[in-house]
C-alpha cells in the first residue's frame, strides 16, 4: 500500500472532499468516529478516567468528535483545547460547538497553570497535533508534551503522536508526545518506519477513512508498505509441465575457514525457496561439511581455507555472492577479478559488500538490477554516513540511481530501494535479529531470481517471507530460540500463509530491535 508524505495527504483529504461530494465534516466525523469505535471497543464501558488533548486544528477537530462520542457513550472524560494558537479551523469550530450544544464546555488550557492532574491509570487522548505540524511544539505546549510524557499514562495518539513529524526528522525529543498506539489514517507514515523514531509510539495501525483511492494512485507515489495482498500478486504459480530446469540454478559463493556456515545456509535458502538446481562454490575445507548438510546442492571448490581463483564451472543463472567470504587479500584480488568479468545476474551480500567498499570503482561492472543486501554498518561503509533515518533513505536512493542497483537495508523494517521506489516490509520481528539471518535471506532472494522472478520483486517478495517466518514461529517459540535454521523451517508455513485469506493487517505490533 502506498505511503503518502504530508502534502499528498492534504491534496488526498481535499481531493476526496471535491470529488465524492463528503464535506469535510463529515470526513472528519467519519474518521473520528473509527476512533472513538476502536476504543469503545477496547473500553467496553469501563470507568477509566479519559482526557482528551484537543489542539485548534483539524487534529484537534477529531478530538473534539472523539469526545462527543465518549460524553454520548457514559464514559468518564474530561475534553480540553490546548490553545497555543487562535487560528481555529473551520472543522474545529463546528465541533466545538457541537460540544457545547450537547452542554459539554471544554476545558481551556492557555498556560502551565491550567495543567490538569492526570494519574498513570488514566487514559490521555492526543489530538494536539497531526499531520499540519509544521514546525516543533513550544512554550507551554512542549511544556504540557514533557508533563504528560512524565506520567506515562495509556496514550492514543490519533493520527500522528503530536510533536512528530510526517516527513522529517524531529529536532528536539521533549517535544513529542510519546504514544502507546497510534491510530492513523488511510496510510502508514514514513516517520513510523524509521528507527530514529522507536522512542516515540510503540505500535500502530492504519483506519481506512475512504480518501479517494484514483486520486491517490494518480499522485504516483514512491513509498510502498507491502502487504500481503500485493506480496501474493508477485508469486509466480508453478505450471504441470515445468521441471527443474525451468526454474533456474542458484550459484551461492562464500565461505571461509571457520564461516562455511554462512555459505551453507544461504545454499540450502536457495534450495529451499525452489530454485530448480543450487550449486555452491566455497573453500575445499568446506566441502564435506556442505555435502553432508545440503546433498540436494552440488559443490565446487576454490583454495583450502578461502577464496581465491574464482574458477567455477556451473552454468549458474543468478549467483549469490558474499555470506562468511572474509576479506582477505587474495579473496579480495580474486573478488575483483569475478566482478570484472561477470555477466550474471548477482546478489551481493556480507564480506562481499565490504570488498565493494574498499574498492568502489568496481561498482561500475555490475550489472544493472545487482541487488546488494547491506544491514546499516555495510551500508555506511558503501554509501558515508548520514545525519538521520530521512538522509540515509535519500543517499541510498542517489546510490541505487548512480549504479542502477537494488539495495535492502536490512533492520526492524527492512526496505528495498531502486532508483525510483522505496518498498518497506511489513514482516518480522527481533527473533530475527540472530547469526545467520543475513546469509538466508541472501539465499531466498537469489533462488527467487533464479527461478524467474525479477529482481526488485525477488528481493521485496523475498524479504516479506524471510519476515513472516519469524511472526509464524513466534507463537509457537520464542524471540531468544529462534535461530537461522528457524527461518528455514517455517519457510513453507510463510509461502502458504500467501493463500490464507484471514487476515491481511495493516498495523505494526512489534517491539523495537
Ligand atoms: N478533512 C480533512 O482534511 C481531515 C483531516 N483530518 C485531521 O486533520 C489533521 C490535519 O489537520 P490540520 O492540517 O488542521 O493540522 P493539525 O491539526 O495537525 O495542526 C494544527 C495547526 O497548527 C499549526 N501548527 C503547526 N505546527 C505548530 C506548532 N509547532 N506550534 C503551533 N502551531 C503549529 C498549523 O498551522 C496547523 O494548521 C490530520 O492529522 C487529521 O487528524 C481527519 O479529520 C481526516 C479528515
Ligand atoms: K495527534
Amino acid at each position: 500500500m502506498f505511503i503518502l508524505n504530508s502534502h499528498q495527504i492534504a491534496a488526498a483529504d481535499q481531493a476526496t472532499i471535491n470529488s465524492n461530494n463528503i464535506s469535510s465534516i463529515d470526513l472528519m466525523e467519519h474518521a473520528a468516529k473509527q476512533c472513538f469505535n476502536w476504543l469503545h471497543n477496547q473500553l467496553q464501558n469501563q470507568n477509566i478516567k479519559i482526557h482528551v488533548f484537543c489542539g485548534i486544528g483539524n487534529n484537534g477537530g477529531d478530538g473534539l468528535v472523539i469526545a462527543r462520542y465518549l460524553y454520548e457513550n457514559g464514559y468518564n472524560i474530561t475534553c480540553y483545547i490546548v490553545n497555543f494558537s487562535e487560528k481555529r479551523t473551520k472543522e474545529f469550530l463546528v465541533n466545538y460547538n457541537r460540544l457545547k450544544e450537547i452542554g459539554k464546555w471544554p476545558t481551556i488550557i492557555n498556560s502551565e497553570n491550567d495543567f490538569p492532574e492526570v494519574a498513570f491509570e488514566d487514559i490521555v487522548i492526543d489530538t494536539i497535533f497531526g499531520n499540519g505540524l509544521t514546525r516543533s511544539p513550544e512554550g507551554f505546549t512542549k511544556e504540557l508534551i514533557n508533563y504528560l510524557n512524565s506520567i506515562k499514562a495509556f496514550t492514543l495518539a490519533i493520527d500522528l503522536p503530536s510533536g512528530l513529524f510526517t516527513d522529517t526528522s524531529v529536532i528536539d525529543k521533549e517535544t513529542v508526545l510519546k504514544a502507546s498506539h497510534v491510530l492513523t489514517f488511510q496510510t502508514p507514515k514514513l516517520a513510523f518506519l524509521l528507527p530514529e523514531n522507536s522512542d516515540f509510539f510503540e505500535t500502530w495501525e492504519v483506519l481506512d477513512i475512504g480518501l479517494d483511492s484514483n486520486f491517490i494512485k494518480s499522485l504516483n507515489p514512491t513509498l510502498n508498505y507491502t502487504i500481503k495482498s500485493e506480496i501474493l500478486q508477485l508469486y509466480k504459480p508453478r505450471k504441470k509441465w515445468s521441471h527443474k530446469g525451468t526454474f533456474g540454478h542458484a550459484l551461492i559463493i562464500g565461505g571461509s575457514f571457520g564461516k562455511i556456515g554462512a555459505v551453507t545456509l544461504a545454499t540450502k535458502a536457495a534450495l529451499k525457496i525452489g530454485s530448480g538446481l543450487v550449486s555452491a562454490y566455497l573453500p575445499k575445507c568446506g566441502y564435506p561439511v556442505l555435502q553432508i548438510a545440503v546433498p540436494e546442492a552440488m559443490v565446487e571448490v576454490d583454495n583450502d581455507t578461502s577464496l581465491e581463483y574464482f574458477n567455477f564451472k556451473t552454468n549458474a543463472t543468478v549467483i549469490g555472492i558474499g555470506p562468511g567470504m572474509g576479506t582477505v587479500e587474495k579473496t579480495a584480488n580474486g573478488f575483483e577479478r569475478f566482478i570484472k568479468e561477470n555477466k550474471l545476474p548477482l546478489v551481493i551480500d556480507a564480506d562481499a559488500i565490504n570488498l565493494l567498499s574498499q574498492n568502489k570503482s568496481l561498482l561500475n561492472f555490475l550489472p544493472k538490477n545487482t541487488v546488494l543486501t547491506p544491514h546499516p554498518k555495510e551500508l555506511e561503509r558503501l554509501i558515508g554516513t548520514w545525519k538521520n533515518d530521512f538522509e540515509r533513505l535519500e543517499k541510498t536512493t542517489d546510490f541505487s540511481k548512480k549504479h542502477d542497483l537494488i539495495m535492502v537495508i536490512k533492520g526492524a523494517h527492512t526496505v528495498i530501494i531502486d532508483s525510483t521506489s522505496k518498498y518497506f516490509n511489513s514482516t518480522g520481528n527481533p527473533a530475527l535479529a540472530t547469526a545467520g539471518s543475513g546469509d538466508v535471506l541472501t539465499g531466498i532472494i537469489t533462488g527467487l531470481i533464479a527461478q524467474g522472478y525479477e529482481p526488485i520483486n525477488a528481493a521485496i517478495f523475498g524479504v516479506y517471507l524471510h519476515g513472516k517466518t519469524a511472526d509464524i514461529a513466534i507463537s509457537e517459540t520464542s524471540y531468544e530460540t529462534f535461530t537461522a535454521s528457524s527461518i528455514l523451517k517455517y519457510l513453507p508455513n510463510a509461502l502458504l500463509d500467501l493463500f490464507n485469506k484471514d487476515d491481511n493487517l495493516i498495523e505494526n505490533n512489534k517491539s523495537d530491535i
